[in-house]
C-alpha cells in the first residue's frame, strides 16, 4: 500500500450560493499520477480552488498526509508542500525568467532541491529567455515558467490545471516529456487536461468528474478497456 499524500473525501464547495460540489473524493499517494477529467464546467478547477483554500469548503474532508487541512488560510495551505500550475499560467509580467523562478521559491535541504539551475535544466529553453520579462514569454514558455516557479517551492506534490492547454503540438509534447520526467523521480502529481492519450500514458489513476461529482475513477489499463467512457463523460 502506498502512503496516501493529498486525500479528498466526499467535499462539497461552490460560488455564493451556487453549489457546484457534491460529495468528490480521490486520492493521490505518494509518487503517484492522478487525472482529474471530465467536460468543461464539471468542476475540475472548482476541486482544485477548494483544495487550495481559495474557496470554502462547505462539507467534506481534505487531509494532507493525513492532517485535515480543508477550510485552512491559502497561504497555510501554500506552505504545506503543493505546487500549483494553475489555469493561464499567471507568471508575473514585470518580472525577468529569473526573478519568475526565485520570488517564490523556497529552498530545500538536499541534492535534488530545486534550483534555478535544475529548472534551466528541465526546460532549457528558459535558460536562453532567462533575462527576458514574463509577458515577452511565448505560451509555451510561459507554462514551463509556471512549472518551474512552483517546483522551486519544492513541493512534494504537483497540481497543473489544464497542463498544456493553448500550446503548440511541439510545446506540448516538451511539457509531456517534462512530467515524465518529474513523475520518474518520485514526484506526486495531480493534473487536469485534455488530451486523454497523453494523460493514459503519464498517470495511474483517473477521476472523471460530472456536474460535480465522480462519476468514474480507475487506471489506465481500466479506462482503454472501456471505450464507452470517452463518448459518455468526455466527448465535447
Ligand atoms: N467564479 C465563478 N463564479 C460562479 N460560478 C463559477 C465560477 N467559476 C466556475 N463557475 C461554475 O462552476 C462550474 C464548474 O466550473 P469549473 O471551472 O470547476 O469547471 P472545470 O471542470 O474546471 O471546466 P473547464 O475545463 O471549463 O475549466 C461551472 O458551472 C462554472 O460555470
Amino acid at each position: 500500500m502506498t502512503e496516501p499524500l493529498l486525500e479528498v473525501n466526499g467535499i462539497e464547495s461552490g460560488y455564493g450560493v451556487s453549489q457546484v460540489l457534491f460529495g468528490v473524493s480521490f486520492q493521490v499517494s505518494v509518487g503517484h499520477c492522478v487525472s482529474l477529467q471530465g467536460r468543461n464546467g464539471m468542476g475540475k478547477t472548482t476541486s482544485i480552488s477548494t483544495i487550495m483554500g481559495w474557496l470554502p469548503c462547505w462539507r467534506g474532508e481534505i487531509r494532507w498526509q493525513g492532517r485535515p487541512i480543508q477550510n485552512l488560510p491559502s497561504h497555510d495551505i501554500a506552505q504545506l508542500g503543493i505546487g500549483l500550475v494553475p489555469e493561464g499560467r499567471q507568471v508575473f509580467p514585470n518580472l525577468t525568467v529569473w526573478e519568475n523562478l526565485v520570488a517564490t521559491a523556497k529552498p530545500a535541504q538536499g541534492s535534488r532541491a530545486w534550483t534555478v539551475e535544475r529548472v534551466f535544466e528541465l526546460f532549457p529553453k528558459l535558460a536562453e529567455r532567462r533575462k527576458n520579462f514574463g509577458d515577452q514569454l511565448s505560451g509555451g514558455e510561459q507554462q514551463m515558467l509556471a512549472i518551474g516557479r512552483a517546483l522551486m517551492t519544492n513541493p512534494r506534490l504537483l497540481i497543473l490545471d489544464e497542463a498544456t492547454e493553448g500550446l503548440s503540438p511541439i510545446l506540448r509534447q516538451e511539457i509531456w516529456h517534462a512530467l515524465a520526467a518529474l513523475k520518474a523521480e518520485g514526484l506526486s502529481i495531480l493534473i487536469t487536461d485534455k488530451n486523454l492519450k497523453q494523460l493514459l500514458g503519464l498517470c495511474d489513476h483517473h477521476i472523471i468528474l460530472q456536474k460535480g461529482q465522480v462519476v468514474w475513477t480507475g487506471t489506465s489499463d481500466e479506462f482503454r478497456s472501456d471505450p464507452g467512457l470517452r463518448q459518455a463523460y468526455l466527448a465535447a
